[in-house]
């Protein structure tokens, strides 16, 4: 239970319902124990009457005022049980809320290396599975435990005030159909976990041929694949039947043990009435209530552990996430002033999970209002000096300056803001154009993200959607190509107008005309901004105040595209070799 003490603060916070919740639960289950009082009251009032003690008219007036008891007690028991439900299980649907937003606000502070070292599906159980599981603690688990436990005490009660030893014997066979439950229960759970994983294999596979139709269909590949699906739903048809197999025994369990128990109370009863030890058959009736009141909250004893076990279990999972501290924090409350200007000092930086040393001493700077252009094979460690202005990862070693500050001692909220990033895989939401540009500045106006699409050069291609700028992306909605894809979330940097824009390789699939285009106007949006241009193509570089070369992690040339070009080297042969094929093209 050291784990589910996590729930703690939330059962405090909605204490005020789970109080109302347990006395209401209390009550039903007062109300709900008159009926077999009642019914052994109508065994006694006939017994009199068959013995001559009583008229025909008293003894029908007395039944009818027993079954107005019967049914009025029923109906309140009813409506409390109804109420019952409405505060014990909403309050578990508050407790699955909170937790659900504490993940995700915790999986939003933890940094990049924790995405790398965890897989998404692990993610996405603990947000949804576990938390299933956490809630069935938080509010069945409790509504069933508070339901048991009055009902065995009155019951209980009762009982042994009115025959002990009937009482014993009825009690008998309880604690046994209590742990069979239990033991069924945990199998149940454990051949349903194992269904549930068989599931997910199948729909990730399923869902990833779906992705890959295009892919599946051009190979011609579909007898394989189809294959590959019967064998995985043979496999899950499998465990299914065995999980079946399984549940199959709970209810005859079940009704096994009631029926010793009633069989039980009959016996023993019946004795006791010849021997005259108990007074009249309607104990017996009402007994034989008792045993099949007291069945179902038993089971639930067995139920109830298990549950609470799979709860526990989860909830530790679900607290190695949460007490992660992300390893990068925001350390400066007081607001940071950031106009643009970068310094690199010498920074050497290495991604733990792969050790590939990816900067290797890289120095440079830029002021306000510049525009640097990274160039360089790929893996030389452009995208992570991106990376590194947005502090996605602290430096090894070195420092990085922004404004002549160092880079952990800027307000990181402020850091982030000041930057609009366009990265390498252009990634857009399931969401109209219009929003996954304004993602960028949830307040712009229509007109504002007209004007960043038309910068991006990307207007003309959506208004010809029959939706325009309201055209949904994704899976729902359109695919855009490549190059519209990345305009698109150039257009969602552009609308942000943040001092810094970091652009990764961004223009790689559009035409040169385009980027020519699109260059031209970023060259007037990015007036007094600073502007790192990371790509491929000398094109892209030509115009920057500064160019930087990189090769395995160490800047190899440095300068403006008028003397590199005129120095040998890898900017010179891109050049070259990038002029003669525009001349070929144009042949
Ligand atoms: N997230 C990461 N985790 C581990 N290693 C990484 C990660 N990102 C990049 N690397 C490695 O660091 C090196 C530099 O990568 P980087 O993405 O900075 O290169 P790049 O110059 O931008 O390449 P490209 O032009 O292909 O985009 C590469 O060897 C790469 O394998």
């Amino acid at each position: 239970m050291k784990e589910l003490q996590h729930l703690n603060k939330y059962f405090l916070k909605y204490k005020k319902q789970l109080l109302i919740g347990t006395v209401i639960t209390i009550i039903a289950r007062i109300f709900l124990l008159f009926t077999p009082r009642y019914v052994r009251e109508i065994f006694v009032v006939i017994e009199k009457y068959l013995k001559g003690g009583v008229s025909e008219q008293v003894v029908k007036a007395e039944l009818t005022e027993v079954i107005i008891y019967i049914i009025a007690a029923a109906l309140i028991a009813a409506i409390f049980t109804f109420f019952m439900r409405q505060y014990i299980i909403n309050v578990s649907r508050y407790v699955e809320f909170d937790l659900k937003n504490e993940i995700y606000i915790q999986y939003q502070k933890l940094s990049l290396n924790f995405y790398k070292k965890n897989r998404t599906g692990d993610l996405m159980n603990r947000i949804s599975e576990d938390v299933g599981n956490v809630r069935m603690y938080a509010g069945p688990a409790i509504m069933y435990s508070i339901n048991t436990i009055t009902l065995f005490i009155i019951a209980l009660i009762y009982m042994f005030n009115e025959a002990p030893k009937l009482a014993l014997y009825t009690v008998l066979p309880l604690p046994v159909l209590s742990i069979v439950i239990y033991k069924l229960s945990k199998e149940i759970h454990h051949r349903s976990t194992i269904v549930q994983q068989f599931l997910s294999k199948l729909s990730t596979y399923t869902q990833e041929s779906f992705s890959g139709i295009s892919v599946i269909k051009a190979y011609g590949i579909e007898p394989q694949t189809s294959a590959s699906f019967k064998d995985l739903a043979a496999e899950s048809k499998g465990k299914q039947i065995k999980l079946a197999k399984v549940q199959a025994w709970f209810f005859p369990m079940m009704i096994l043990l009631i029926g010793t128990s009633n069989l039980l109370v009959i016996y023993v009863g019946g004795m006791q009435y010849i021997n005259g030890e108990i007074e009249s058959l309607g104990t017996i009736a009402e007994f034989i209530i008792y045993v099949n009141m007291l069945t179902w909250p038993v089971a639930t004893v067995g139920w109830v552990t298990s549950i609470v076990q799979q709860a526990e279990a989860s909830q530790k999972r679900i607290n190695e996430f949460l007490k992660l501290e992300p390893e990068i924090t925001n350390t400066v409350e007081a607001h940071t002033k950031i106009t643009g200007d970068i310094v690199f000092n010498n920074v050497t930086f290495t991604y733990d999970d792969t050790n590939i040393q990816a900067l290797n001493g890289v120095s440079f700077n830029i002021k306000q209002g510049e525009t640097l252009a990274v160039l360089g094979k790929t893996g030389s460690g452009k995208s992570t000096i991106l990376d590194l202005i947005g502090r996605l990862y602290d430096i090894d070693g070195g420092s990085i300056l922004i404004n002549d500050i160092p880079i952990k001692d800027h307000n990181l909220t402020d850091l982030r803001k000041s930057i609009g990033y366009v990265p390498q895989d252009a990634f857009l939401f399931s969401d109209t154009i219009k929003n996954n540009i304004k993602f960028g500045n949830q307040e712009a106006t229509d007109d504002e993200v007209i004007e960043a699409a038309k910068n991006a050069q990307v207007h003309k291609n959506i208004i010809k959607f029959n939706n325009g700028y309201d055209t949904i992306l994704g899976e729902r909605g359109i695919t855009l190509s490549g190059g519209q894809k990345q305009r698109v979330s150039i257009a969602r940097a552009i609308i942000k107008a943040p001092e810094i824009l970091l652009f990764d390789d961004c223009l790689s699939a559009v035409d040169t005309e385009t980027e020519e285009k699109i260059l031209k106007n970023l060259t007037k949006i990015t007036k007094g901004k600073t502007s790192i241009i990371v790509g491929h193509r000398v094109s892209s570089a030509k115009n920057a105040h500064k160019i930087i070369v990189l090769d395995n992690g160490k800047i190899v040339q440095e300068g403006t595209h008028e003397t590199l070009i005129n120095v040998k080297g890898y900017y010179q042969h891109l050049y070259l070799k990038q002029l003669s094929e525009a001349s070929s093209n144009k042949d």
